[in-house]
């Protein structure tokens, strides 16, 4: 295990969620394995242009290095190139950044081969501008965290050798891209009601998807447990069917890079119908936590999807003290299994508002038709009239739905 030591600066910029980012910060450390032994703050109207930290802290966190005998330092604050030589310079061990520290748990969770492509990209090209004009050698950081990378070959300093394999992953990524293209425009065709997991990381996405479905996703008490989306049916219990997909969690300050390179990932909620927003209840950082994933929602196009926020962890909460922010909402724990209904009924109400009303009625000899529109649309009423001798049908379906134009042009028979 590494020793960490993590430096922020508290500036007029930042203080108002510095120290929760703080706490996010060593979150993050001990997620990519380190430990951390030491902190250094320092309150500053605006960030040092050359090494961050003022001249006399960067000496007092030279000692702290000392003393703690630790093996790298951690900014809360992206550093370029020439500050990070700067800084090195005095406290002589490797200096990363939180951009880096979550580029280095993403590769270490990348699992598929498109994960660990999309994580590549994302190093490549946060390391591409770092490089002109510096020679800097990777080499000097060793190993550890901050050096991790699903590539094979070690991240190589040469300029036109990492050009050469961002065009290279970009082809390859591009004939996954077209594979999931085809899967989903599929199920766009089919005409499955399509929902989508979002949420902060640690959220409960994951537990969410395993309470509804049976599934057993890998659902982790670290943060970006998941990186690879995942997509099952969920049958409800109406026997309406549709998709649920997992996938990546948000976290501030994202870096810019791994949302261009998980663009085909964060594509499959792109073209989803309904939204679950899972926030962590319970988190004393959780206004925070909502701003990031609404702005993420809305520099990801996905303004136009409708949401349900979905408050998880409620069994380690005062229920009644709980004052939700976004609306609509329910309150539940994903470790309830009751708690399945709750929400169930929830999100077919959000259903209910985006389909459309029908009443039909069916010919004994188009029974057989009953089943089918049962996983199709959300059927609340269906009785054989005896008198008349046909079936009543009542309920809500998709607006596209083959159901409602038929229905429609029986009306108008009539
Ligand atoms: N007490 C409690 N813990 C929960 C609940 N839901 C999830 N957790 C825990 O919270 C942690 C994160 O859960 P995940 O389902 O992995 O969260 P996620 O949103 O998928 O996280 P990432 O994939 O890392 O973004 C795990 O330790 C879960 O056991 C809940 O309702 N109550
Ligand atoms: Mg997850």
């Amino acid at each position: 295990m590494e020793k960490v030591i993590l430096v922020g600066v508290e500036n007029q910029e930042n203080f108002k969620t510095f120290t929760e980012s703080m706490a996010e910060l060593a979150n993050l450390a001990e997620t990519a394995q380190g430990e951390v032994v030491g902190e250094m703050i320092q309150k500053r109207q605006a960030i040092d242009r050359r090494t961050i930290l003022g001249k006399g802290k960067l000496l007092e966190l030279q000692s702290l290095v000392e003393s703690t005998e630790a093996d790298v330092v951690i900014f809360n604050h992206e550093v370029s190139a020439r500050q990070a030589r700067l800084i090195e310079e005095v406290v002589n061990v490797k200096i990363l950044d939180r951009v880096q520290l979550i580029l280095d748990i993403f590769a270490m969770r990348a699992k598929s081969k498109e994960g660990q492509l999309q994580v590549e990209l994302a190093q490549l090209n946060y390391l591409l501008p770092r490089l002109v004009g510096q020679g800097l050698a990777l080499s000097r950081l060793g190993g550890g965290i901050g050096t991790r990378g699903p590539g094979e070959t070690k991240l190589e300093t040469d300029r036109r050798h990492i050009r050469q394999k961002v065009t290279l992953i970009k082809r390859e990524l591009k004939q996954t891209e077209e594979h999931r293209e085809r899967s989903r425009q599929k199920r766009k065709e089919s005409s499955v009601f399509q929902i989508g997991l979002i949420g902060y990381t640690n959220a409960g996405k994951s537990s969410i998807m395993n309470l509804l479905t049976d599934t057993k996703t890998y659902a982790e008490n670290q943060l970006f447990a998941t990186l690879d989306p995942l997509t099952k049916k969920w049958q409800l219990p109406e026997g309406l069917e549709t998709t649920l997909t997992d996938t990546v969690g948000f976290i501030q300050d994202l870096p810019t890079q791994l949302i261009e390179a998980f663009q085909s990932t964060l594509e499959e909620s792109r073209s989803v119908d309904l939204l679950l927003h899972v926030v962590d209840a319970t988190s004393s950082n959780r206004s925070q936590q909502e701003d990031t994933v609404l702005e993420l929602i809305d520099s990801l196009d996905m303004k136009h999807i409708p949401v349900l926020t979905v408050y998880n962890k409620a069994d380690l909460l005062d229920v009644d003290e709980f004052v939700p922010t976004l609306f609509p909402n329910c309150l539940i724990s994903a470790h309830q299994e009751a708690d399945q209904e709750i929400l169930t009924q929830a999100i077919i109400k959000q259903m209910k508002e985006l389909f459309l009303p029908f009443e039909m009625t069916l010919e004994p000899k188009e029974a057989y038709l009953i089943t089918q529109m049962q996983q199709e649309v959300l059927l609340d009423e269906y009785e054989y009239d005896e008198e008349k001798n046909n079936y009543f049908l009542k309920g809500y379906a998709p607006k596209q739905s083959k159901w409602v134009r038929e229905v429609s042009d029986d009306l108008l028979e009539w």
